[in-house]
């Protein structure tokens, strides 16, 4: 699905699309917002959804807020890379700026369910790094859903009932990281980017560096 763009050191490789999913409240948002500061080469992916918003998002950057008329258009249309139904209200992943930055060699950042984590892969799991983030405990969780005060106590009840559900899934992620502290989740989600980025087959461009090291050796 990707060409290939350039790491850092020059050799060219395939970008990657990194998801991060966790129950709500565990920090994906959190993590999501500090890699997309301080790593060049990520670009997030801003999914659309019939959800409302939140005080304090910002329409086409936090999220693409659409109807449910929109949604189901663009469902239609083919537009979205992979869609799900949370909390009852429906989220997808427009398809186009995805691979607009995968094939400008960057790497994209999804925040998404398991649902949709499956459906990724089932479409380019050799691009596909997947991260689960686990709270410290239920007690955690729950402070974090009211810390962050903007979602109504049935909302946050509904949120806490699903979490186990959510769960469930963090066996089928390729890493796990319990976020602690968040300087020190952060390190740990970066850590892994940054060694998958290095991952031999993604560096397409590996064999012609090589043959010009050896012929240099040669020469
Ligand atoms: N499959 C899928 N899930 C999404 C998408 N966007 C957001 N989600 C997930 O929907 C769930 C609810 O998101 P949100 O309402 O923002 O609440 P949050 O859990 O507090 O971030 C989270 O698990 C998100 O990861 C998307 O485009 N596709
Ligand atoms: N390690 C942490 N310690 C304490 N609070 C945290 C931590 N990580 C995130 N939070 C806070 O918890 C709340 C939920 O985090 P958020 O990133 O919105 O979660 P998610 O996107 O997974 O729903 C926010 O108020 C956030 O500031």
């Amino acid at each position: 699905m990707t060409t290939g763009g350039h790491g850092t050191d020059g050799v060219e490789r395939r970008g990657l699309m990194f998801v991060l999913s966790s129950p709500s409240g565990a920090g994906k948002t959190t993590l999501s917002r500090l890699l997309i500061e301080r790593m060049p080469g990520l670009k997030m992916s801003v999914s659309a959804t019939t959800r409302p918003m939140r005080p304090g998002e910002v329409n086409g950057k936090d999220y693409t807020f659409v109807d449910k008329a929109t949604f189901d258009a663009m469902v239609k249309a083919d537009e979205l890379l992979e869609w799900a139904t949370v909390f009852d209200n429906s989220y997808g992943t427009p398809r186009g700026p995805v691979e607009a930055a995968l094939s400008a060699g960057q790497d994209v950042l999804f925040d998404i369910d398991w649902q949709g984590t499956q459906q990724l892969k089932q479409k380019a799991r050799a691009d596909v790094v997947s991260v689960f983030i686990l709270p410290p405990s239920a007690a955690d969780l729950e402070k974090r859903l009211h810390s962050r005060a903007q979602d109504s106590d049935e909302v946050i009840r509904k949120r806490m009932s699903r979490a186990s559900d959510e769960m469930s899934h963090w066996a089928e992620y390729d890493y796990i990281v319990i976020n602690h502290a968040v300087d020190e989740a952060f390190a740990e989600v970066q850590s892994i980017l940054k060694a998958e980025r290095l991952k031999r087959e993604r560096r397409i461009g590996l064999v012609g560096f090589v043959r010009s090291l050896q012929g240099q050796l040669q020469g």
